[in-house]
């Protein structure tokens, strides 16, 4: 009697190819994790210094450079430089909110 198909929503498992790629995502994810919170540390002490020296929370001038230089290296990567102007405008977001935090 042969198995039951597998449909299209049912989670694969035994297939060594996929299995292979996908701890190498693991290990990708987690130096991205690993390299976000190792940036965080350091824009938390430029929030503290921003907080004693009351400067504000924000630089968008800094933030066009940012962003002009990481979509040129996205590009030259071959990742989408929106993707990649995305993904930095969120981060920033969020160190700009600690920033805001700290000076309260
Ligand atoms: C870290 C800073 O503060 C903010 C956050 C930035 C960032 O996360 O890269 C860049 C500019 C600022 O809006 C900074 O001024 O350098």
């Amino acid at each position: 009697m042969s198995a039951e198909p597998t449909g299209p929503t049912e989670p694969i498992d035994h297939d060594e190819t996929l299995d292979a790629y996908r701890a190498s995502i693991d290990n990708i994810d987690a130096a991205i994790i690993h390299l976000l919170a190792e940036r965080f540390k350091i824009t938390r002490k430029v929030g503290e210094y921003k907080a004693t020296h009351d400067l504000p929370p924000a630089d968008p001038g800094r933030e066009a450079q940012q962003i002009a230089r990481l979509r040129a290296l996205a590009h030259d990567a071959d990742l989408d430089p929106e993707f990649g102007e995305a993904f930095l405008r969120f981060i920033i977001s969020e160190v700009i909110r600690h920033h805001e935090k700290a000076r309260a």
